[in-house]
């Protein structure tokens, strides 16, 4: 967190220099945060809506509530920003048939990185056209699948899976369009990105090194591929587009060199996804409009420098449509003052955990918190919200200013789950999992229901 709130400094705070900041209203909802359609009334968060008490009466807690309108608007507003080019959705961030369903209704396509994704897709009727197939290990089932379906793209990843993939597609008698993709040898993290000469990771073909050149050759060889373009992906939570100008620089010239070998010029370049969103106060996403001007800009100039036709631009957000429109719902199970040595903090135990939010843990993440369930005028207090697993790591959100009158049963909310928390949700402890609630329009409607214990044992078959 970087900022805190205004009122009297609470007796029991940690010194905490680090949160320094503006002051504000701890009841305060920055609307670069929450959802569009969240508010207070009466003192009480709304969602979509919804009064959260109703949501959690409904639904329980923890729950995972997403804003329909808010994912739509996200959506349409990249759509429209890449008029001419292809949006596909990264469904890693999350997916269920609903938000299948949404993601087609708003004319997007779909990335998928794995056969279950697939599954979601093609079972919520997703047109398989609009999917391309992601991954650095795709079975020779998962390929078959794919293949079979008609899906519109695969995006290739080693030299074992241009050999598989061509097998696949002569056998099932077509041609499967594909892309390569390359690693760039750039890797982008909000404001910074490092652009170096070799690349010591899993994905993609080393553009330094000579395999993504020599990946396109073995391609052109094989009369079941079809290749029609270049993809690199060079991060996630990006804060600029500096980055991107580097990889399509890299691109584009692979694109020329593809053309002078082998008199082939390639129509589509896809630049993966990777914009980052606003979690706390004082993180600066680009407007989507923004970007897309600039990445049109940056692939024109590389191609008019490079004597290329403008090839057709794809892009791959997930955290940016998704992230924003969801908040997570916990109830207060204890309220515990520690004594740090130089302060009190107070630790806040909710019914989730790291089990339905690891970014903490897994990335150091921040999150912005606020109690939902009533407006408070009690003095700041320094909370650390923790879950329920039996691990001290087991962090939500790790300092955060809650008023001090914060008791057991009372409702928090924590903003931007929406990307990677349920989607990277677990059973840990045998916890199972929480439910994904859509809000709109003043009503909640399940998407993904909440697992059970009697889903657990039931995989329990010893
Ligand atoms: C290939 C690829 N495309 C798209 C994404 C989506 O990234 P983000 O959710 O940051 O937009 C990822 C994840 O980082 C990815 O690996
Ligand atoms: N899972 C990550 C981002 C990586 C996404 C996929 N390549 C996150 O939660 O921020």
């Amino acid at each position: 967190m970087r900022a805190h709130p205004a009122g009297p400094r609470h007796a029991e705070v940690l010194p905490a220099s680090h949160l320094g900041g503006p002051a504000g209203d701890l009841n305060a909802l920055d609307p670069g945060i929450w959802p569009a359609g969240a508010t207070r009334v009466d003192g009480v968060l709304h969602l979509g809506g919804v009064d959260v008490r109703d949501l959690a009466a409904e639904f329980g807690t923890p729950a995972i509530v997403l804003d329909e309108r808010d994912f739509r608007a996200r959506a349409r507003g990249y759509a429209e920003a890449f008029t001419g080019g292809d949006v596909f959705y990264a469904g890693k961030a999350f997916l269920s048939r609903g938000v299948a369903r949404w993601v087609a209704e708003e004319g997007l396509h779909l990335d998928v990185c794995t056969g279950g994704e697939l599954t979601v897709a093609l079972t919520a009727g997703f047109p398989p056209e609009r999917i391309a197939l992601h991954g650095n290990n795709k079975s020779t089932a998962e390929l078959r699948r794919a293949v079979e379906a008609g899906i519109g793209r695969v995006v290739i990843d080693s030299f074992v899976e241009i050999v598989r993939l061509a097998e696949i597609a002569q056998q099932a008698g077509t041609t499967v369009q594909v892309l390569i993709r390359v690693t760039v040898g750039v890797e982008a993290h909000t404001h910074e990105y490092i652009a170096t000469a070799h690349e010591d990771q899993k994905f993609g073909f080393s553009l330094s090194g000579g395999e993504a050149a020599e990946a396109v050759a073995r391609v052109l060889r094989q009369p079941g591929l079809e290749l029609v373009g270049l993809h690199s992906h060079i991060g996630s939570q990006i804060f600029d587009t500096s980055g991107f100008e580097v990889s399509a620089h890299r691109l584009v010239g692979l694109l020329r060199q593809i053309r002078d070998e082998h008199d082939v010029e390639l129509p589509e370049i896809d630049l993966g996804g990777g914009l980052g969103i606003a979690y706390v106060t004082g993180d600066t996403p680009i407007e989507i409009d923004a970007v897309a001007k600039e990445l049109r800009r940056i692939v024109e100039t590389e191609c008019s420098t490079a004597g290329l036709a403008l090839p057709r631009i794809a892009v791959e957000p997930g955290r940016a449509i998704v992230g924003p429109a969801g908040v997570t719902l916990y109830e207060v199970g204890t309220v515990k003052p520690v004594d740090t040595g130089s302060g009190t903090r107070t630790y806040v135990s909710v019914d989730g955990g790291m089990s339905d939010n690891l970014r903490t843990a897994l990335y150091d993440a921040e999150y912005t918190c606020v109690l939902a369930s009533r407006a408070s005028t009690a003095p700041p207090m320094l909370a650390r919200v923790v879950g329920r697993h039996c691990e001290s790591g087991d962090v939500v959100v790790k300092d955060v200013w809650l008023p001090s009158d914060t008791v057991p049963g009372d409702l928090l909310a924590v903003a931007a789950t929406g990307a990677y928390c349920r989607s990277m949700a677990s059973n840990y402890n045998h916890t199972p999992r929480p439910p994904v609630v859509a809000v709109a329009d003043g009503t909640g409607k399940v998407l993904v229901r909440r697992e059970t214990e009697d889903d657990l044992m039931r995989l329990d078959v010893g």
